[in-house]
């Protein structure tokens, strides 16, 4: 498996001070986050609203860390080019969020971002199989999107296996993303089933110390 022995921590920053989020990422990036992950929810493919471009751009001085932009909104085609423009680095799509994934991957490319393919958890494996050349991530929902702070769901642990087998199959360098419930006790579980980024919420900005947090999601630090 392919960076596992060190997976990138993503604290997303749903569960950042919404008054404070410049602060919130330096905070983050100063405490060894890898990654800054941003969801971007529209009320309609999921059932909350959090921020859009205007925001991700007005985060994008804080921290040279990468951004890792999940789009939960349907349709995304209208606005890639606005969270492109924006400063996102990976700009993630959800398989579910419209017939034409293999035209917005290319797009997301064209626009000079790392193309990212999101799944549910009721989504099989085997459903982004025929675009697996089009991405630089993949990102396996551990909960139902639109909400943090909610229970990791174990049943996507297998899913995860089977992607990491279908990334290896493929010889390419895909992240492989974990997203929903990953704490310090669910993010070895997903590190062995094989993904190689850990996206957490709650786990890292709901703690008073985000460097001991973060720390905490490292396989080294992990029972
Ligand atoms: O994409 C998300 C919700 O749709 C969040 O990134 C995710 O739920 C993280 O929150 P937590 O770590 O608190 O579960």
């Amino acid at each position: 498996m392919t960076s596992a022995a060190r997976p990138l921590i993503a604290p997303s920053i749903l569960a950042a001070d919404f008054a404070r989020l410049g602060e919130e990422v330096q905070a983050v990036a100063n405490a060894g986050a890898d990654w800054i992950h941003l969801d971007v929810m529209d009320g309609h493919f999921v059932p909350n609203i959090s921020f859009g471009p205007q925001v991700v751009k007005a985060l994008r001085p804080h921290t040279q860390l990468p951004f890792d932009v999940h789009l939960m909104i349907e349709p995304a085609d209208p606005y890639l080019e606005a969270f492109a423009k924006a400063g996102a680095d990976n700009i993630l799509i959800h398989i579910e969020a419209g017939p034409h994934a293999h035209r917005s991957l290319q797009h997301i490319r064209a626009l000079g971002a790392k193309p990212g393919i999101v799944l549910c958890p009721a989504t099989p494996p085997e459903a982004i199989s025929e675009i697996l050349d089009l991405v630089d991530v993949i990102l396996v929902m551990s909960v139902n999107p639109g909400f943090g702070g909610q229970k990791f769901l174990h049943s996507q642990l297998p899913k995860i296996s089977r992607l990491r087998d279908m990334i290896t199959q493929t010889g390419r360098d895909i992240r492989l993303a974990v997203d929903g419930g990953i704490d310090a006790t669910t993010a070895p579980l997903a590190t062995k089933a094989g993904a190689d980024v850990l996206i957490a919420g709650s786990a890292i900005y709901a703690k008073p110390d985000y460097k001991a947090a973060i720390a905490a999601l490292r396989p080294e630090n992990t029972p």
